[in-house]
């Protein structure tokens, strides 16, 4: 049976994280394809032209025949939500496994995702180590990672506590960690870097780059 991860995001812009977990997920789990949704409408947050960001998206992805770009979602009115998603992915790749690629901060939210009973068992869910900003007491933000050879204990537990709080849903999750060091780059920092005129060479593939310049984009944050 064949097997696909989905990746959803806002990929406001797509990065260099989004593509290393992406191929990981390729690598480890001998997935044949990973299917990239950019959300039209994310329920959680805001999401500027969703043109943009598919755009940019297809740019990222162009090189990889196992990447595919799943525009479905162009023509929503309505907040997107991952069990939709998932449910039409099925009518259209009908008796395939099913996967679902996140971050670790995207994986601790997944105990309030809309209709998750049914999401959750519906996937094996692959979770990105990520690093984690922390407040400390005196309200100072440091960020931490303790990648050392392998998986992060660390982030091993944080998701078992998801587990847990899903148990006590009565919601059983399959999960793993995608090995992999985790990536101190996000959307949100890219486009602070660019409102402020930095370059975003390490941040983006060259296409990627090419286009937020040519379109002017994030020059406000
Ligand atoms: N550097 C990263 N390491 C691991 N997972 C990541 C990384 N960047 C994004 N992800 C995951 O990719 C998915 C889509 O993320 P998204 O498009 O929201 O990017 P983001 O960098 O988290 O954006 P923002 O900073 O605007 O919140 C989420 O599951 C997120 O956790
Ligand atoms: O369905 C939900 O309730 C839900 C709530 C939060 C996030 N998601 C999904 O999580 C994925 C990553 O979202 P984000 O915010 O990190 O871009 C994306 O596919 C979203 O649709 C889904």
């Amino acid at each position: 049976m064949e097997r696909i991860a989905i990746l959803g995001g806002t990929f406001d812009p797509v990065h260099w994280g989004h593509l290393m977990i992406a191929e990981t997920a390729l690598s480890q789990l001998e997935v044949e394809r990973v299917i990239w949704v950019p959300v039209h409408r994310p329920p959680h947050k805001h999401g500027r032209c969703y043109k943009h960001r598919r755009l940019m998206v297809e740019i990222a992805i162009a090189q990889n025949p196992a990447f595919v770009l799943d525009p479905r979602q162009a023509n929503h009115t309505e907040p997107d939500y991952a069990i939709d998603t998932l449910a039409d992915l099925q009518d259209t790749y009908p008796n395939r496994q099913w996967f679902w690629i996140v971050g670790l901060d995207a994986f601790q939210t997944l105990p309030r995702w809309y209709c998750r009973e049914r999401l959750i068992p519906a996937c094996d869910w692959l979770v990105a180590p990520r690093t984690l900003a922390m407040t400390s007491t005196d309200g100072v933000v440091s960020t931490r990672t303790s990648y050392s050879q392998g998986i992060d204990p660390q982030s091993s537990w944080l998701c078992q506590q998801v587990a847990e709080q899903l148990k006590s849903q009565n919601i059983l999750i399959r999960w793993q960690m995608l090995h992999m060091p985790p990536m101190s780059i996000s959307s949100s920092l890219i486009r602070q870097y660019c409102s402020q005129g930095h370059s975003l060479r390490d941040w983006v593939p060259e296409g990627v780059r090419a286009y937020i310049t040519t379109h002017n984009l994030y020059v406000e944050n």
